[in-house]
């Protein structure tokens, strides 16, 4: 490859994904739901926003390590969970797990994922002393669901993120066009018997093919009293994802979380509502005076774009399809790669926005774009 195509932006990884999967796994990662307008919100709430840099500051020295959940990180940005890895890469989840390690970011692990939760922890050297979350969906059979509970406890994950917003499986429509479903020769490692051929899992359900992708076994009828139970059976912290106003980021307070991660699933659920950007000043609002950290994910593609989402109060952010991009280029290497881009380019806009650390990242140094609109000042002198 010559230099000049070497990738180095998240799309140009995202187009070299798109060459080396099937349409089908690639359709899946890529799409939103219905129309769109929810996925593509994501991405252009950035635009909204610009950045007020500062000058002569001392930015010989940039420290992007920060904090979630008292530990520490290395990078504000955290890996969110998607399902299905190894439909990217063979290694998959391990894959990821390993970068995420050496990278010192934050993994949380999907329920869905193709390798189990107790490979995956032990895929890193030191199983228990890498960051990694587990992430929950609360099935209809609760017992299944205490028992991963139990499980991720003892494999030393360091938080338990329920998802809220997918009651049901958002309408995918690329999904339904190319008939994806989770291909025979994979499994759902934290369900599956340890028999490759048993296409029926120990509960007797079976969790391959387009109709286990397409009927799930998510609870739908999830309220926040569960919330309780779940924390009847943990003593990990609690992190509910998916909250999308106000009313209800005080009853996840009020339930005892300890984070709050404001995502609409990548645009992959409820078509039609705002991105997680416009949605994260008023979570963080009524998250103010308690000890609840606020995250954001959905829409990051660049290093500006994790400093708006910190200047907007986000503690850190997660990154879902990038990752993905990454593992499909070249499996753990491909996902350090994507880290590296991204956390260069956190540093470098640090550096041109005047500020060296985390927390000095703070509101006034962004605005809406319409704050510089000719229109309005034009008008004001008439
Ligand atoms: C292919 C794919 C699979 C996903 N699987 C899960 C999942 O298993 N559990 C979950 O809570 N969220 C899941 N999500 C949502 C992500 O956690 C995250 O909210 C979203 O990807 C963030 O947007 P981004 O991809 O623009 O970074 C998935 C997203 C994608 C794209
Ligand atoms: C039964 C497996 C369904 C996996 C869905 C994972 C997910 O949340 C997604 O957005 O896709």
């Amino acid at each position: 490859m010559p230099v000049s195509s070497l990738p180095l932006t998240i799309d140009d990884y995202e187009e070299l994904a798109q060459k080396s999967l099937n349409a089908s796994a690639y359709g899946y990662f890529r799409s939103g739901a219905d129309s769109e307008l929810t996925l593509q919100r994501n991405k252009q709430a950035y635009d909204k926003l610009l950045i007020r840099p500062k000058v002569l500051v001392d930015v010989a020295k940039i420290d992007i390590a920060t904090t979630i959940l008292g530990q520490s990180i290395r990078t504000p940005i955290g890996i969110a969970p998607t399902a299905f890895h190894a439909l990217a890469h063979d290694d998959g989840e391990l894959a990821t797990a390993r970068a995420s390690a050496a990278l010192g970011s934050c993994y949380c692990a999907s329920t869905y994922s193709n390798y189990s939760m107790t490979d995956i922890s032990r895929a890193v050297n030191t199983p228990g002393g890498a960051l990694q979350w587990f992430q929950l969906y609360v099935e209809k059979d609760r017992a299944t669901t205490a028992n991963l509970v139990r499980q991720c406890e003892k494999l030393g994950y360091k938080a338990l993120v329920v998802t809220v917003d997918r009651p049901r499986l958002g309408r995918r429509l690329t999904d339904a066009r190319t008939g994806f479903g989770l291909p025979r020769h994979l499994r759902q490692g934290n369900f599956d018997d340890d028999d490759d051929d048993n296409k029926v899992g120990k509960d007797g359900i079976s969790r391959t093919g387009q109709g286990a992708y397409l009927t799930g076994q998510v609870d739908a009828s999830l309220t926040w009293p569960d919330l309780d139970w779940l924390r009847s059976l943990t003593s990990l912290p609690i992190v509910i994802k998916g909250i999308f106003r106000a009313e209800d980021a005080s009853l996840a307070v009020k339930h005892g979380v300890a984070g709050i991660l404001v995502s609409n699933h990548g645009g992959r659920q409820l078509d039609g509502c705002p991105s997680t950007l416009e949605v994260l000043p008023e979570i963080v609002d009524a998250c103010r005076n308690t000890n609840v950290e606020v995250y954001l994910d959905g829409g990051i593609r660049k290093g500006t774009d994790v400093f708006k989402a910190l200047a907007l109060g986000a503690k850190a952010v997660f990154i879902g399809r990038p990752v993905i991009w990454g593992l499909a280029y070249d499996g753990e290497k491909g996902v350090k790669r994507i880290f590296d881009s991204l956390n260069y380019d956190l540093r470098l806009a640090m550096a041109l926005a005047g500020t060296t650390s985390i927390d000095k990242i703070t509101s006034d140094y962004v605005v809406p774009a319409s704050y510089y609109s000719f229109e309005k000042k034009l008008a004001s002198k008439m």
